[in-house]
């Protein structure tokens, strides 16, 4: 009946004469302001949704919107249009309100613009807002990025073009993650296990440690074992556990400690920065021509010269080039970092590498053990120790240790027989005796060979003693004679 010049007016004196009385203040966060997308409003959205899922109680109705984002494994939950709901922060309550409106006929935008217009509205009581506004805001902020970290999925970087640097100024390349190795599928000691993941927990959560210590917040971990014994999965599963990215580095890649350092610089925080192979990572035969005759290239290896040319760090990478990647001044331009380094030759690696700092943490992975050998049986066959029989359990333990086989033959063998339990248990059975087997005859076959190779010493030095005893018995006897005859 109104004409809607009087509405308007009306519903502007209603608002006016409402927000004079009322006792709240409301805040509304448009999704989009102007044109831009307003970020603001993406966080509370993501925010919500977390608080919405474990509070579904306080939602105005039991209805909640279900989104996944593409690329995301993670499901979102969001406050259905026009719902509402109760939240609190430091015993203030708040009230969130998803208000959903169709949008006016367009006429002309840079930017195709949604039919609806979304937005949320806040609502504080008027004198909590001075303390508790700022405050909430960035509590919603901090939770938002930490929720878009866990759904998003995992990022892998590597330097595949050495330290040179992309049209966008980025000098790594990156691909999705998608590992699927777990602490629960890694095979290894359970007790050395619960050890890693209760360091790593600590790592994650230990901010407030690390500034009252005066340390800058990174961790160094050294995974060393023979080849297959699970170093490359135990990364994968680390990263997965903290939700981290990762930066492989490909040290054969990288021409110059600036480079080096520059790729360090270029990483971003909560992530884990791998150098596999340590020992091995490095091309010597190219090396020895730009080192100038550097034997060892890089100088990592134990008792290898350091040599840097130029003396600026700008020749060649170093050891001293990593060790300051590792625990230097650099090293901390970013927070929240873990650096792992992989090895099969621990005892080749110099020990400035190895010390508390740098690797914080020496990790030994061993071939298959029988804790191991259970979660093998675990993840593979789906079956416990429980389900399998008592005579081929004893036999699993008796030789395992001595087969010496790594988890990535025993998988081996799982994998080949994962559809006829009984067949991949015999076989597995089979296959660790005959390697306990060989193993043992080439240890008696050693052992005889150090006895022989003990017997003939022996025997030389025998003859020797015997030889030299004839010869001081002469010479005794000569002397004797000789000092007889002066006599
Ligand atoms: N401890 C383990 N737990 C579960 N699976 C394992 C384990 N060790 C090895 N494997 C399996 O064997 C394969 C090889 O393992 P991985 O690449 O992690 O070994 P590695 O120690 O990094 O070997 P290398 O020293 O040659 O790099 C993987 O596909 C993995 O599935
Ligand atoms: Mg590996």
């Amino acid at each position: 009946v109104f004409p809607p010049e009087l509405l308007f007016a009306f519903t502007k004196l209603f608002h006016h004469f409402f927000t004079c009385f009322s006792s709240y203040c409301y805040f509304d966060i448009t999704e989009i302001e102007g044109v831009n997308t307003n970020e603001l409003y993406n966080a509370v959205q993501l925010y919500l949704s977390a608080t919405a899922v474990s509070s579904c109680s306080a939602t105005s109705s039991n209805r909640l919107s279900l989104t996944r984002s593409l690329n995301s494994s993670a499901i979102t939950f969001g406050l259905c249009h026009n719902d509402r709901l109760t939240d609190e922060f430091n015993g203030v309550t708040v009230v969130w309100e998803h208000i959903v409106t169709p949008r006016q006929s367009q006429t002309f935008s840079w930017r195709q613009l949604p039919e609806e217009k979304r937005g949320f509205t806040l609502r504080i009581n008027k004198r909590d807002k001075p303390y508790v506004l700022e405050p909430y805001l960035d509590f919603i902020n901090l939770k938002a990025n930490e929720i878009r970290r866990r759904n998003e999925d995992r990022l892998l970087h590597t330097n595949s073009r050495g330290g040179s640097l992309d049209s966008r100024g980025q000098p790594w390349e990156s691909v999705p993650f998608k590992h699927p190795s777990t602490f629960d599928t890694l095979a290894m000691d359970p007790v050395k296990k619960a050890e890693i993941m209760t360091d790593l927990r600590d790592f994650a959560d230990g901010q407030a440690f690390y500034t009252r210590t005066g340390r800058a917040w990174k961790r160094g971990y050294l995974l060393y074992g023979p080849p297959g014994t699970g170093k490359s999965s135990m990364i994968a599963a680390m990263a997965n556990f903290l939700g981290y990215d990762i930066y492989d580095l490909e040290l054969t890649e990288v021409q110059t400690n600036l480079e080096l350092r520059k790729l360090l610089m270029k990483t971003s925080s909560k992530s884990i920065i791998v150098i596999e192979d340590i020992d091995c990572s490095i091309n010597l035969t190219n090396r020895k021509e730009s080192n100038g005759g550097d034997r060892c290239g890089f100088g990592l290896l134990d008792g290898a010269p350091d040599v840097e040319s130029g003396g600026n760090g700008n020749g060649s990478i170093t050891l001293s080039g990593l060790l300051n990647f590792t625990d230097g001044l650099w090293s901390c331009c970013g927070s929240e970092r873990i650096f792992v380094f992989t090895t099969n030759h621990i005892e080749k690696l110099d020990p400035a590498l190895l010390r508390s700092g740098r690797m914080d943490m020496h990790v030994f992975m061993s071939y298959c053990s029988f804790p191991s050998l259970k979660i093998l049986l675990k993840t593979y066959l789906g079956c416990t120790a429980d389900d399998v029989e008592a005579e081929v359990l004893r036999r699993l333990d008796e030789v395992i240790d001595a087969a010496e086989m790594t988890p990535a033959d025993v998988s081996e063998v799982l994998i080949k027989n994962r559809r006829d339990k009984d067949k991949a248990l015999r076989e597995l059975v089979e296959a660790l005796s005959v390697r306990a087997e060989k193993n043992r005859s080439e240890l008696r076959r050693r052992e005889e060979e150090e006895m022989v190779a003990e017997e003939e010493k022996r025997e030389v030095e025998s003859r020797r003693g015997c030889d030299e005893a004839d010869d001081g018995g002469c010479v005794a006897e000569e002397t004797w004679n000789g000092n007889k005859n002066i006599k």
